[in-house]
């Protein structure tokens, strides 16, 4: 699957990144977000390969596109029978979010980016559009921290594992209010906190790559993120834990249904009989073959944003294999038509 796909999926998420880079900081969020999911699906579906969405642009709005069972590749093209054979093409599941951070992308801030990840059929864990409570770590610290466990405590953990003062760790947190008393736990703890407004998939991944200043990941995101974050850590070594959050109390607004009860019915339709189980990366992308593929739209901790010039643009991606152990950042120059130069820097 690797070889197959790998170069392909960097261009989609490319194509995606540059799409939305162009409604960068125009304030309107929906199209930003619009214009990569058209680009992403355009570009997924010259892929010969038969792909199926298992988490896309929302089963609540019924998105026309990437809608979560959509199938995607080469094979839904109008001219299918001559380009396609069934037989022949391998069955992959794929979870995307094309403008993953489109406030970012609308009032151009940092950390907004392309994402997908792949694995084969039934490899990827199919998130309902719950919340999600997370904690991501170094390598170093993986399952050594624990979710079940108070941030104070993983800190030490952390502090102990990374061999660095708790004074020293910076921990990603959302900037909302059902964080109040997370944030004050572990400014009490010693460490430091930055807030995000949006993009916790960046933070996530960030936390396993030394240099970025990004030592965990801590608190209340959206599901489908969550698994997009486990494929990367899954395939980087990286700690990650999720566990769903079905109660609305705990949020106080989003994505969920308006009852505890509704919820924990819908979970159980969808065949989630522990509700408060907590995932493990290697469960939320338990394929034996995860690729994961990232381009930045505007700048983020791991990838420049696109950059534009006459005639072209280029783009930083980053794409993670578990099955060549490779974490590839990939710099791309794109010539839209004749450009008059090639921007280097
Ligand atoms: O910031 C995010 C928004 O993603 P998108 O809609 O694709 O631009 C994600 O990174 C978060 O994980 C998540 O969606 C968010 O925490 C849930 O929304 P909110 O209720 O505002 O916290
Ligand atoms: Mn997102
Ligand atoms: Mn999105």
């Amino acid at each position: 699957m690797d070889n197959v796909i790998g170069l392909e999926i960097i261009e989609v998420v490319e194509q995606a990144a540059i799409a939305s880079a162009r409604w960068m900081g125009k304030g309107e969020k929906n199209t930003a977000d619009q214009v990569a999911v058209e680009a992403m699906r355009k570009r997924m579906n010259q892929i010969h390969m038969r792909g199926r969405i298992v988490i896309g642009e929302g089963e609540r709005d019924e998105a026309p596109m990437l809608y979560i069972g959509e199938e995607v590749g080469i094979c839904t093209q109008e001219n299918a029978s001559n380009v396609c054979d069934p037989e022949q093409l391998v069955e992959i599941d794929i979870a995307v979010d094309p403008c993953e951070g489109t406030n970012l992308v609308a009032y151009g801030q940092n950390g907004s980016m392309a994402v997908l990840a792949i694995s084969e059929k039934g490899g990827l864990f199919a998130a309902p559009d719950f919340y999600m409570k997370k904690l991501a770590a170094p390598a170093v610290a993986k399952n050594h921290v624990d979710i079940r466990k108070s941030a104070t405590e993983n800190l030490k953990i952390l502090s102990d594992c990374l061999n660095r003062s708790v004074e020293e760790m910076v921990v990603v947190v959302m900037d909302r209010p059902r964080h109040k008393d997370l944030i004050n736990e572990i400014r009490s703890a010693g460490a430091r906190v930055r807030l995000i407004s949006d993009g916790d998939v960046s933070a996530a991944i960030s936390c396993a790559f030394a240099g970025t200043n990004i030592h965990a990941l801590m608190g209340i995101g959206a599901a489908p993120e969550g698994v997009i974050s486990a494929a990367a850590m899954r395939c980087l070594g990286g700690h990650f834990q999720g566990q769903l959050i079905y109660d609305p109390e705990q949020v106080g607004t989003g994505l969920i249904g308006e009852s505890k009860e509704g919820n924990l019915e819908r979970l159980r339709s969808m065949g989630i009989n522990d509700p408060d189980r907590v995932y493990n990366a290697e469960e939320l992308a338990s394929g034996e073959t995860v690729l994961f593929a990232a381009c930045g739209i505007t700048p983020g901790t791991l990838m420049e944003g696109v950059r534009f010039f006459h005639g072209g643009a280029r783009t930083q991606s980053l794409v993670i294999s578990s099955q060549s152990k490779t974490a590839r950042f990939v710099d791309t120059i794109h010539m839209f038509d004749n450009p008059k130069s090639l921007q280097l820097h």
